[in-house]
């Protein structure tokens, strides 16, 4: 039987890169392997008892989901720190699953990220119009930028699940919904996921489920009535919402996601320059609720992990 989540100790997870911030977006988002070693060694000497990674082509800062282009940096990241290693199988929306899953595959990491469905995911930007008829401008309007369906079918999540689980590989089970959560129970119904359910509930990606404080307790209590004492929870709220997400969740109990992946800021209008100045955000918040950071020691004992 997995150990319970100890009272007042928090898991912090910090997402350094991802794949939908461009490097037009802030000059500190981490592409080259040193930057992303850098920040992810500085995220954990911050207190983050896990690293959840991704890889970027160091010219052109694109998604980059080949196993050789982890190689450079996680070793490295190894070497540095003893958090735990979370290797993306999300990898951006335009792949394929087959190509998704390849890096955790190759490197059997502790962790990796599991998409527990699929979402619509749409970028837009602010467009001018130009109204023929009174040959003069329009109030600028919305227009997709992107308009993509990150695809995560049944069959994905299962083949995902299949080619990790035999590794000792457990899951960040991305839950952007409240559908998420019930595939989750189906799969855990099925015995194809084992307790206990690292959740890691994501606010506030346009397609997924909004931030406000009735959103998180909705997902807060949907988890407690399908998965019961079998899960641990985690939350990561995007962009300008994250820390609000973060101290909600930790005064429930839960635990926290940052990093430059969910959010380029420090504050209002303010850059983050690096992940490590959300983590020490996260730190001070949940300290300031007189609680404790988790250790990567603790996390692997609260979550299972393979060590
Ligand atoms: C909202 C995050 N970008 C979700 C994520 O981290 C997905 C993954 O890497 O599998
Ligand atoms: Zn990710």
């Amino acid at each position: 039987m997995a150990t319970l989540q100890p009272q007042g100790k928090v898991i912090i997870t910090c997402a350094v890169t991802g794949a939908i911030h461009t490097p037009t977006m802030s000059p500190y988002l981490p592409i080259t392997p040193d930057q992303i070693a850098a920040d992810a060694i500085g995220a954990a000497e911050a207190g983050a008892a896990i690293l959840h990674l991704h890889a970027r082509d160091p010219e052109t800062g694109k998604p980059d989901q080949t196993p050789e282009a982890f190689a450079p940096f996680l070793p490295r990241i190894k070497q540095a720190t003893d958090a735990a290693i979370n290797i993306t199988t999300g990898g951006s929306p335009y792949m394929k699953v087959e190509e998704r899953v390849l890096p955790a595959a190759t490197y059997k990491p502790e962790v990796a990220s599991l998409n527990m469905g699929s979402i619509n995911f749409g970028l837009f930007h602010l467009a001018p119009k130009y109204d023929t008829f009174k040959h003069d401008w329009e109030k600028p309007h919305l227009e997709a930028t992107r308009d993509l369906v990150f695809r995560n079918s049944f069959k994905d999540i299962e083949y995902i699940l299949e080619t990790c689980y035999g590794n000792g590989t457990r899951f960040e089970f991305e839950c952007y919904d409240i559908a998420h959560l019930y595939n989750l129970a189906h799969f855990a119904d099925r015995g194809l996921v084992k307790p206990p359910f690292f959740v890691q509930s994501v606010f506030g990606l346009l397609g997924g489920i909004g931030t406000h404080p009735e959103d998180v307790m909705h997902m807060k209590r949907t988890a407690d009535r399908l998965l019961g004492t079998d899960y641990r929870w985690s939350v990561l709220g995007a962009g300008a919402s994250q820390l609000r997400i973060a101290a909600q969740a930790a005064a429930l109990g839960g635990n926290v996601r940052v990093g430059l992946e969910d959010s380029l800021w420090a504050g209002k209008g303010k850059l983050a320059t690096c992940s490590a100045d959300q983590v020490r955000m996260a730190r001070q918040i949940i300290e300031g609720l007189g609680m404790t950071v988790a250790t990567p020691t603790e996390a692997r004992e609260i979550l299972s992990l393979k060590g």
